[in-house]
C-alpha cells in the first residue's frame, strides 16, 4: 500500500470509532481492506468484534505476532480534522486509528510478498474496556495459532515522527477501573437535616481517595488514583439520593493495588458511617502490567538502533494501561511507543497525532518482520 492510500484508510477508521466489544462497522471495514489483498497464503478468522490473520510463511521456523486494538472512546471530538468522527460522543483519540492502518500496511506487505517466518496479526477489541486481550488469547483460534513472539506498538504524543521508544522490563502499569455508587436519602434543598446528602458524601470521599497515594502509598513505588467522572442528584434545589464515582488506579507494583483497594473499602466504610448511607464498590476491569521480555526486547532496540530512519529512545515506565500485558504474559515479546508528536495528550479530544509516522511504523515492523 502506498503512503496515500494508508492515510486515506486511516482518516476513514478515525471517522468510524467504536466502543469496546461493538466494532461491528471498524470489523467489516477491516475485513474488506484484507480481503482485497492477495490471499494465497492469509487466513482469516473472525472472533467477536475483532480478527485473527494468519500469513504462512515459506520456510517458517517461528510465528510472530503482531497486535493492534481497534476501539475508539466516548469523547466528543475536538480536532480541526475535515475528517472528523461520524459517530457522536465518540473518538480514536488513543490513536487506534493509527495503530489499525499501521497493522494494514504490514499485513500488505506480506499478503503481497510472502515471509519466511509465520505471522499471526491480532485486531484486537476492547482495549479501553472491559478488555479484549485476555478473552481473545484464551480463544481456541488464538491458541491454534498461537505466536511464539509477539509485539504490538502504541503512539506517543510526546516524541517526534521517527522515534521508537521502549525499555526491557515494566513499560505500563498495573490497572483496575473503580466504581462506586453511593446511597443516602434525598429531600428538599431546604431541608438538610431531613436527608443524607450524596453530593457533599461523594465530594469527601473524592478528596479523602485522593491521599491515599500521597500518604498511604510507598513514595518510590509509584501510583495513581482518578475519578474520571462524578454524578449524583437530579435537580438543583433537590439533595441528591444517590452519587456515583468512577475512576481508574494505576500501579506499578501488585502490593501497591493491594494495599489501594483496601484503603479504598476502609474510606469508604468511613463514609458511610459518617454520611449514614450505604455505598459498593465494582473494581470492574484489571489489566496486568506490560512487561518487556529481556532478550527480545534487547533484539528489537539493537535492531531499531541500526535503522537510518529511526531514532531509538529508552525510555521510563508509564502509569499508562494496556491489555496487551496479558499477551506478554504468555508469550514473550516487546511493545514500544511510536513518536507521533501533538501537543495534545492521549485520551485528548484535540489530539491530531501526525500521519507520516504511519509510513515510519509500516517499514520498521516490515523489516524486522523479514530478518532472515
Ligand atoms: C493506552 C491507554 O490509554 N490505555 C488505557 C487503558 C484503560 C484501562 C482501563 N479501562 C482503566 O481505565 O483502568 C489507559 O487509560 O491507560
Amino acid at each position: 500500500m502506498k503512503q496515500e492510500e494508508l492515510i486515506s484508510i486511516r482518516r476513514e477508521l478515525h471517522q468510524i470509532p467504536e466502543t469496546g466489544f461493538e466494532e461491528i462497522k471498524t470489523q467489516n471495514y477491516l475485513k474488506e481492506k484484507i480481503m482485497a489483498m492477495p490471499q494465497n497464503h492469509v487466513t482469516i478468522k473472525e472472533w467477536r468484534t475483532g480478527l485473527l490473520v494468519f500469513v504462512e510463511g515459506y520456510a517458517p521456523e517461528k510465528t510472530m505476532g503482531y497486535r493492534t486494538d481497534i476501539d475508539g472512546l466516548p469523547i466528543n471530538e475536538q480536532t480541526t480534522y475535515s475528517f472528523p468522527s461520524m459517530h457522536e460522543g465518540k473518538m480514536h483519540a488513543c490513536g487506534h486509528d493509527l495503530h489499525m492502518t499501521i497493522a494494514l500496511g504490514i499485513l500488505d506487505r506480506f499478503a503481497c510478498d510472502q515471509p519466511k517466518q509465520n505471522l499471526l496479526f491480532l485486531f484486537q477489541p476492547a482495549e479501553e474496556g472491559p478488555g479484549g486481550a485476555l478473552p481473545m488469547l484464551q480463544s481456541e483460534i488464538f491458541q491454534q495459532w498461537k505466536p511464539d513472539e509477539i509485539y504490538a506498538l502504541h503512539i506517543a504524543p510526546e516524541y517526534p515522527v521517527g522515534t521508537i521508544a521502549t525499555r526491557p522490563g515494566l513499560l505500563f502499569a498495573n490497572t483496575s477501573e473503580l466504581f462506586i455508587d453511593l446511597k443516602g436519602m434525598g429531600g428538599h434543598a431546604a431541608r438538610p437535616h431531613q436527608a443524607n446528602d450524596m453530593v457533599v458524601a461523594a465530594s469527601h470521599l473524592v478528596t479523602q481517595l485522593q491521599t491515599i497515594v500521597g500518604r498511604n502509598v510507598d513514595p518510590l513505588d509509584s501510583a495513581v488514583v482518578t475519578i474520571g467522572t462524578i454524578e449524583g442528584g437530579t435537580k438543583q434545589n433537590i439533595i441528591a439520593e444517590t452519587a456515583r464515582l468512577e475512576g481508574t488506579i494505576r500501579t506499578l507494583s501488585l502490593e501497591s493495588m493491594k494495599k489501594i483497594k483496601q484503603r479504598i473499602q476502609a474510606l469508604i466504610q468511613g463514609i458511610e458511617t459518617s454520611f449514614d448511607c450505604s455505598a459498593t464498590i465494582d473494581w470492574g476491569s484489571t489489566y496486568c502490567q506490560v512487561s518487556n521480555e529481556e532478550r527480545l526486547t534487547r533484539a528489537f532496540m539493537k535492531f531499531s538502533e541500526e535503522q537510518e530512519n529511526v531514532e531509538l529512545v529508552e525510555c521510563r515506565e508509564a502509569m499508562t494501561g494496556e491489555d496487551f500485558g496479558y499477551f506478554l504474559e504468555e508469550i514473550p515479546g516487546t511493545m514500544f511507543w511510536l513518536g507521533v508528536d501533538t501537543p495534545y495528550g492521549l485520551h485528548d479530544a484535540r489530539i491530531e497525532p501526525d500521519e507520516a509516522a504511519i509510513e515510519t511504523a509500516v517499514s520498521h515492523m516490515t523489516a524486522f518482520f523479514a530478518q532472515e
